[in-house]
This record gives C-alpha cells, sequence and structure tokens, in this order.
C-alpha cells in the first residue's frame, strides 16, 4: 500500500489516465542496478528516485573530477575527490527518502557482476566502454534480466531496452545483436577524445530512465525491440528494428568441440538426461554457506577454488554437469576443466540451481 506521504510525492503521475496505483506500488517494489555514475546516471538517477523505484543500487569505482562537473550535473564543486556512487546516493535520498539507494565505490567486474545482477529486476547501463558493455550484456543475457542500453558520440545518442521479454512474446535484441564484436581499441573514439556537450548524456539518461519505467510498468515502447538513435542537430530519432539473434545465448555459451568453449544444458535437458543415466555425476561449485542452504541431491560438492585440489574425485571419463547460482562460475570451471583437466565431456547447466528450483523443483529454495 502507498503511504499518505507517498500520495502527495506522486500525485501527479497518479493522475495520470495510464498510470495508477498498482504502476506505481510495481515501481516502489522494482530494484534496480545502475552501472556507472557519470553523465548518462546523471540524466537517468533523479528521475528513477523522483518517480518511486523502491530500490535502486549504483556501481562506480570513480571519483568525482572537475572535468565531470560540465555534464555530471548531480555532483557539486564541494564533492571533487570524492566517489561518484556514494555521492549519487546521498543525491538521490535526500531527494526521495521513501525509496533505498546503496552506492557501491567499486567497478563492476567478472566476480561482482553475477550477485550484484542477479539481486535486480533491471540492469541500466550508463556507461562508456566496451568491455563494460559486453560484461552487462552476458550476464544479463545469462540471467534473464533485461537491461537499458544508452551511449553517446558527439552529437549522437543510441538507446534500446535489451534482453526484455516483449508484447509479442518475443525476447528483444541483445547488445551483441547490434555490435556482435568489439570494436578495436582506436576504432571509436571516447568522449575524452571526441568531447561531448553535458544535455545530451541527460537527454539519452532521462530516457533511459523513462524506459526503465514503461519495462517496469510492463509497457510497451518502439525501444524495445529497436536500436533508437537521436540526432541532437537534427532533433530527429530513428528507430533500426532488429530481429534477437537465434545464436544470442550460443554466442556467450558456444557449443563447439573447442575447448575454451562452455556446453550448455537447460534444466529441463539435464534433469532429464540425469534421470536416463546420461549424466554421471553432477558437480555444485558454490560456497560452502551456499551449499548448506539450497543443495541437488545427489550432487558432488567441490567449491570453485578446490577443483584444482581435488580433481581425483571427478570420473574424467564420463559425462558431467557442472552447476552454480546462476552459471557463470560453474562455466569458468568447464574452461578450467576442459583446457587445464582434460576434461572432455562436462557440461554447465544454464541458469544453474536458481533455475533448477524454478523450473524443476521448487523445494529448493531460492537466494
Ligand atoms: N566497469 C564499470 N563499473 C562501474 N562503473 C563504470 C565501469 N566502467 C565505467 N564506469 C563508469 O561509467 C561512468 C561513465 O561516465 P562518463 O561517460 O560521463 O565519463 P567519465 O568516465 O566520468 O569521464 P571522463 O570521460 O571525462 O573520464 C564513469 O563514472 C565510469 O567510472
Amino acid at each position: 500500500m502507498l503511504s499518505s506521504e507517498d500520495y502527495i510525492r506522486y500525485q501527479k503521475q497518479l493522475k495520470m489516465a495510464d498510470w495508477g496505483e498498482s504502476q506505481q506500488l510495481t515501481l516502489s517494489r522494482a530494484k534496480l542496478l545502475v552501472v556507472g555514475a557519470g553523465g548518462l546516471a546523471s540524466g537517468a538517477l533523479p528521475y528513477l528516485a523522483a518517480a518511486g523505484i523502491g530500490n535502486i543500487t549504483i556501481i562506480d569505482g570513480d571519483t568525482v573530477d572537475l572535468s565531470n562537473l560540465g555534464r555530471q550535473v548531480i555532483y557539486q564543486q564541494a564533492d571533487l575527490g570524492e566517489f561518484k556512487a556514494k555521492k549519487a546516493e546521498a543525491y538521490l535520498q535526500a531527494l526521495n527518502p521513501s525509496i533505498q539507494v546503496q552506492g557501491i565505490a567499486q567497478k563492476l567486474t567478472e566476480e561482482n557482476a553475477e550477485n550484484l545482477i542477479q539481486a535486480v529486476d533491471l540492469v541500466i547501463d550508463c556507461t562508456d566502454n566496451f568491455k563494460t558493455r559486453y560484461l552487462i550484456n552476458d550476464h544479463c543475457v545469462a540471467m534473464g534480466k533485461p537491461f537499458i542500453y544508452a551511449a553517446i558520440h558527439t552529437w549522437e545518442g543510441h538507446l534500446s531496452v535489451c534482453n526484455m521479454r516483449m508484447d509479442s512474446g518475443k525476447m528483444s535484441p541483445t547488445y551483441r545483436c547490434f555490435f556482435p564484436n568489439e570494436p578495436g581499441p582506436n576504432e571509436i573514439p571516447t568522449c575524452d577524445e571526441a568531447g561531448v556537450l553535458g544535455f545530451l548524456p541527460g537527454i539519452l539518461g532521462i530516457m533511459q530512465a523513462k524506459e526503465a519505467i514503461f519495462c517496469l510498468a510492463g509497457m510497451s515502447s518502439p525501444a524495445q525491440g529497436a536500436l533508437m538513435t537521436w540526432d541532437a542537430q537534427e532533433m530527429r530519432s530513428h528507430f533500426f528494428a532488429l530481429e534477437r539473434d537465434p545464436l544470442a545465448e550460443e554466442k556467450i555459451f558456444p557449443t563447439t568441440e573447442d575447448s575454451s568453449i562452455v556446453r550448455e544444458l537447460s534444466p529441463e535437458e539435464a534433469f532429464a538426461q540425469w534421470q536416463d543415466g546420461q549424466i554421471d555425476y553432477v558437480l555444485d561449485v558454490r560456497e560452502e554457506d551456499e551449499w548448506d542452504f539450497a543443495r541437488i541431491e545427489g550432487a558432488i560438492h567441490i567449491p570453485m577454488n578446490e577443483i584444482p585440489a581435488k580433481l581425483a574425485m571427478l570420473p574424467k571419463g564420463s559425462k558431467g554437469l557442472v552447476l552454480c547460482h546462476h552459471g557463470m562460475r560453474s562455466a569458468h570451471v568447464i574452461v578450467y576443466l576442459q583446457q587445464q583437466a582434460g576434461f572432455k565431456h562436462v557440461f554447465n547447466l544454464a541458469g544453474g540451481i536458481d533455475a533448477w528450483s524454478r523450473r524443476i523443483n521448487p523445494d529448493i529454495p531460492r537466494y
């Protein structure tokens, strides 16, 4: 239920014909991860907080620099040298004390991405580099989370709502559907080299906030299923509709005999093959406390970092299924087993124990 203060705080949006208490409650229950707290986020964050998104996590390891203030307008001169994530947290919490905001003064990395992304409903990519965009894309695709991509270059902005189940029932394209390969080091100049006027990331950031609110409230938008470009000089937008690449998931976990490649089984395939005796062992590589909390009966448990020392526990010639919480750590273990230890018949459980619990055995607690 909305509090009496919320009715006053959100009264203007509650008056909208297409918006009501149920949409407002949906926003208040939503959890968002905003990656990067620079120019795009300076546009997006205030509107997300003001609209009443209930839980916002901001991750950025950078500190406020004088050269940021021309476009990162949620910071002030007095904030120079302070962590952006912490300053953004304080700004949003002051703007709307009825929501929860956490600032994490770190970069999003391979190590922390899985847990952070799993904990939220939606991710907003406000970063400025390809490596992080592919990192966000790959984790969101692996975990089935939608994310809002945006980027700017001189006078043009890009935006798309990626990996979202659309009204048509189809999944919207991923970042890899638009940009299959990472550009070379000097192929695309950065903002540092090409320059930028501060309003452009601000406008695109506000559009990201709008798309996030639409996505969470289940409202459709032309940016779902298309790449939008917006030209600041012409004041024009174009939408490039694109079907999702059917190999979107396989680009992350392709299926070949190459030892660097991870082959996956869906929970349904894995369950059927295990029942039929086609899978000889199930290896769970999560940590001790995760195993204590939830486990698949009959699995062997070896935490990821103990695998090299305990290889003898695994029957090398047999077919094995490897799992973790969502399928990322187990994918790394499989690459290790194939490349360093000569295993040939190891498969990853897609979506990990979380997907198993949702689709095969709901008695297994989720976390
Ligand atoms: N892996 C990552 N995890 C979290 N934040 C990131 C990551 N990669 C980039 N960022 C953040 O995204 C933000 C992008 O902001 P923006 O494009 O406005 O440029 P900037 O990096 O702040 O400034 P400048 O280009 O002048 O150095 C930065 O604050 C940066 O620290």
